[in-house]
């Protein structure tokens, strides 16, 4: 028996088989992991901490496998344009007069929307990443982190510089906040890393056992210059720079045609599929259940809360069936259990980090979904309701490494309040600087 526990009682468990039953979870505080599941528990234990699931689901906390969290400091500042003009005539703009602390504000924002809406873990690729860490490790949730590396527009010594940095904020806080933030290397995109550094900095990194993450095949801007140079498609060359090696993730992956897509496969590199980025963007629709059908490990993110405009991965769960469809012309493509295993499971593993499913063993990182509310009445089918009716608003708890962050809709390790004001009054000061 646990010397230290949670009991999360009177829920319905979603398990890995898609299943959904009545059951309490046991959690061993201490190591962060799921001791028990079965009925009754609550009836023959003492717990240390209990919460109260009754009435709702506890599921895999959401895996938010591409953002940009800082990036909130951003919503809403510049619309409706395609990716290419929106980063260089606004966006880049802006991020060149943010500080340490304007970081951290944004971050920790966009930390307490992720745990208000059920997602315990993510994928970072930002700038002022020691900000990035210190605000996971006081919010309790689980991350890969990593520095984002623009070469093209500077010369050889900042690009060095930058590629310096990737590699170095990757090797010492690989591990950091009890081992919950890992870290990788972090190109921005295959046409923003001039070759020779791109190469680089994929060996380092791999030689050292960290793996790589950027932006690929997003827009066919994007696409068309890498085939018309290199007379090959941009998965081709990625592979010939080592970045498609089997704990390497994409984000995006739009643009990918069947070679591509094989290629994928094979290496066994994961994409992360961003569908409200890619709407809002007009990037184009991802072929998702090709990637599927091939087994290719496919993740859901959000990016940055400026192309989104929120952090809330339900919201991506539901845009990534309904496109999923839309682009196949087929209305059984990307089904609820794919996309709620994509948002979980699939997250988990894309980023190589715990969680990802409730079973004896694994990581106590839950998400407790109320489902009282009007929008989710009646539930003939509580796998159909995750992917298709359910907010970020209806998390009743967040639970990551056997630590409570959101009891009853209050956030307890970081203060909501304050965080929103300091991110208003930021934000307001650095567009002002940009302007
Ligand atoms: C160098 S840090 C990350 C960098 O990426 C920018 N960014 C945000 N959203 C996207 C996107 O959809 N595609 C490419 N780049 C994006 C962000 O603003 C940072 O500059
Ligand atoms: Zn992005």
């Amino acid at each position: 028996m646990a010397s230290d526990t949670l009991l999360v009682s009177g829920g319905r468990v979603l398990r890995p088989d898609s299943d959904v039953v009545e059951a309490d979870v046991l959690v061993d505080r201490e190591d962060g992991r799921i001791v028990e599941i079965g009925p009754d528990l609550a009836t023959d234990r003492d717990a240390d901490e209990t919460l109260d699931a009754s009435g709702g689901i506890v599921m895999p906390g959401l895996v938010n496998a591409h953002t940009h969290a800082a990036m909130t400091l951003l919503r809403g500042y510049a619309d409706d344009k395609p990716l290419d003009a929106w980063l260089r005539e606004d966006i880049w703009p802006a991020e060149a007069e943010l500080t340490a602390e304007d970081v951290r504000a944004g971050t920790e924002l966009g930390l307490v929307e992720m745990i208000r809406s059920g997602t315990t873990t993510f994928a970072d690729m930002y700038f002022h990443v020691p900000e990035v860490v210190a605000a996971v490790d006081e919010a309790g949730m689980r991350a890969r982190v990593g520095h984002g590396v623009v070469t093209v527009g500077k010369d050889e010594e900042a690009a060095r510089a930058d590629v310096r940095e990737s590699l170095d904020v990757a090797r010492e806080y690989d591990g950091a906040a009890d081992g919950r933030i890992r870290t990788a290397v972090m190109p921005h995109s295959l046409t923003t890393v001039d070759e020779p550094l791109l190469r680089e900095a994929v060996a380092e990194a791999h030689a050292d056992g960290i793996p790589v993450h950027t932006h690929a095949n997003e827009t066919r801007d994007e696409v068309e210059p890498i085939v018309a140079e290199r007379s090959e498609r941009p998965l081709a060359y990625a592979d010939d720079v080592g970045l498609l090696s089997e704990a390497d993730f994409l984000a995006h992956g739009v643009h990918v045609d069947e070679t591509e897509i094989d290629l994928l496969a094979e290496r066994e590199a994961a994409v992360v599929h961003c569908p409200a980025s890619n709407m809002k963007l007009a990037s184009g629709i991802a072929p998702v259940q090709d990637l599927l059908d091939a087994g290719v490990t496919v993740a859901l993110g959000t990016d940055g809360a400026a192309s989104n405009n929120d952090l809330d991965l339900f919201d991506e769960l539901r845009d990534a069936a309904m496109l999923g469809k839309l682009g196949a012309d087929d209305a059984s493509a990307v089904p609820a259990e794919a996309a709620v295993t994509m948002a979980t499971r699939g997250g988990a593993e894309a980023l190589s980090l715990p969680g990802g499913r409730v079973e004896v063993g694994a990581a106590a990182d839950l998400a407790v979904v109320d489902f009282d509310a009007p929008h989710l009445a009646p539930a003939h089918d509580p796998v159909s309701h995750l992917a298709y009716a359910v907010r970020g608003s209806d998390v009743r708890h967040t639970i990551c490494d056997g630590q409570v962050l959101m009891r009853d809709r209050e956030i307890l390790t970081l203060d909501e309040d304050e965080v929103v004001e300091t991110a208003r009054r930021r934000a307001v000061d650095l567009v002002a600087r940009a302007e």
